[in-house]
């Protein structure tokens, strides 16, 4: 087993360069389903999740073949087929075949995703949304089956702007008959970019990023060329890191609207940023100010990044809170940042930071993705060395992070135990 050992204290310094999103092209791996011949995907990261996604295209038939950060997929071969727990639990997000499949085939059976680490995550949204196009959904025996004669255009009202949800609607709508409006979307940027790939396809959809989304229904679809978009939460981890050891970064390769947010609160607990084209430089005090941070859906501050704050503001002067309103179990990392010296008392869903001096090494274990990057981030902001453990949750989502922190003058690396 694999574990990063991290030696802290180093104020990182140099320029990082922020990989191909990970939220936007699992999505867009699912809608190529929706036409039976080649996609070709361009700024793909090398990232376990991306790996799982490509095992689940080819069980269903299709040729991927991978250069680079470069996919080129033939789904000619591709038919729908029952997909077992395997492949289902392995990754939440394999939930997004479900769309597709149904939008080209009109017959689904999968394993039910379940639920993870950070929450129970129901399906309810996404099965509504396919009823409403016309499609017949039984759940039994821990599988989801979807059928439909044909697929026809409805107006469809999210409870929530679930992502998930809002992609597979827009994906089965693609090929329905008729207009679908879908209204409280979600408004993510990894929404609008599926949306680019969906119409570079030959779908008819508009208002992506806003919270109406009409989608006409097209007969068929054709081959397309699409760059997936940069990562915003690696973006976002990567401003920490240097937030967190007081250094002075540039991250680069991304679009610095996405991590607007982010940067509003790091402003606000006292960073300074230059943005210049697609580049944000940060420059931050030894020490930051507490601040109070709230989940909600984009363009609020991202759930994925609540992690990474708790780690930062674990240093910072005064007295924080981080509260969590879109997962109801997404504070595993309080108990590991505790053994590192972190004062975090947690009341109902919202955390209070004490912030300390200082942190001290130990070891420490990744219950989830963005849990991991948060630990390693203590780890970065810690004296003394921090040993993370479980860090295959990581390589879901981040490419050659330590080699990544090490550009920047940390020294981190990955051994087996
Ligand atoms: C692959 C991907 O893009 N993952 C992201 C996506 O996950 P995902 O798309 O799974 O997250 P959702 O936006 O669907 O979840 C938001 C909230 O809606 C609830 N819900 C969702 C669907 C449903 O049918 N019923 C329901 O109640 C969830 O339990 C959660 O409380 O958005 C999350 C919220 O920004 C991010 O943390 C994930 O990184
Ligand atoms: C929760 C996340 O991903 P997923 O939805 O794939 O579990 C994440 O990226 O932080």
């Amino acid at each position: 087993m694999e574990r990063i050992i991290i030696k802290g204290g180093n104020r990182l310094k140099g320029t990082i360069t922020v990989s191909g999103a990970k939220n936007a092209v699992l999505p867009i791996l699912g809608a190529s389903l929706l036409y039976g011949g080649e996609s070709f995907i361009k700024n793909v990261p090398n990232l376990q999740d991306v790996e799982v996604m490509v095992e689940l295209l080819e069980y269903l038939g299709a040729r991927i073949n991978r250069e680079d950060h470069c996919l080129r997929i033939d789904n000619r071969n591709v038919a729908s087929r029952e997909i077992g727990e395997d492949l289902m639990r392995k990754m939440r997000a394999s939930n997004l075949v479900l769309g597709p499949l149904l939008g080209r085939f009109r017959t689904v059976l999968i394993s039910q995703p379940g639920g993870c680490n950070i929450g129970s995550r129901p399906m309810d949204l996404h099965l509504r949304g396919m009823r409403a196009l016309g499609a017949r959904i039984e759940e039994r025996a821990g599988f989801i089956k979807a059928d439909a004669a044909r697929l026809v255009g409805a107006d469809i009202y999210l409870d929530v702007p679930s992502v998930g949800a809002t992609e597979n609607i827009m994906m089965a709508a693609s090929l329905a008959r008729g207009r679908t409006t879908l209204r409280n979307a979600a408004r993510e940027p990894e929404v609008v970019d599926l949306q680019s790939y969906l119409n570079q396809m030959g779908a008819k959809i508009s208002g992506a990023g806003t919270d109406v989304i009409r989608i006409e229904g097209v007969e068929s679809l054709n081959p397309c060329r699409h760059t997936v978009i940069p990562d915003r939460i690696e973006a976002g981890t990567y401003l920490v890191a240097a937030a967190i050891t007081g250094g002075e970064v540039t991250v680069e390769s991304i679009i610095p609207e996405h991590v607007e947010p982010v940067l509003a609160k790091l402003r606000e607990a006292g960073a300074e940023f230059e943005v210049t084209g697609d580049a944000v430089h940060i420059r931050c005090p030894e020490r930051l100010r507490a601040i109070d941070v709230r989940t909600l859906p984009y363009p609020g501050f991202p759930t994925d990044m609540q992690p990474q704050f708790v780690a930062l503001l674990s240093l910072a002067d005064g007295t924080s809170t981080v509260t969590e309103t879109i997962f109801e179990n997404r504070f595993k990392h309080v108990s590991e940042l505790r053994r590192l010296g972190a004062d975090i008392r947690l009341e109902g869903n919202t955390a209070i930071i004490k912030g300390k001096k200082s942190l001290s090494g130990a070891l420490v274990e990744a219950s989830d993705l963005r849990a991991g990057a948060a630990l390693v981030l203590a780890g970065l902001g810690a004296e003394n060395t921090t040993v993370v453990e479980q860090i295959e949750h990581i390589d879901r989502g981040y490419e050659k992070l330590e080699e990544k922190y090490r550009n920047l003058g940390a020294e981190i690396i990955r051994a087996r135990a």
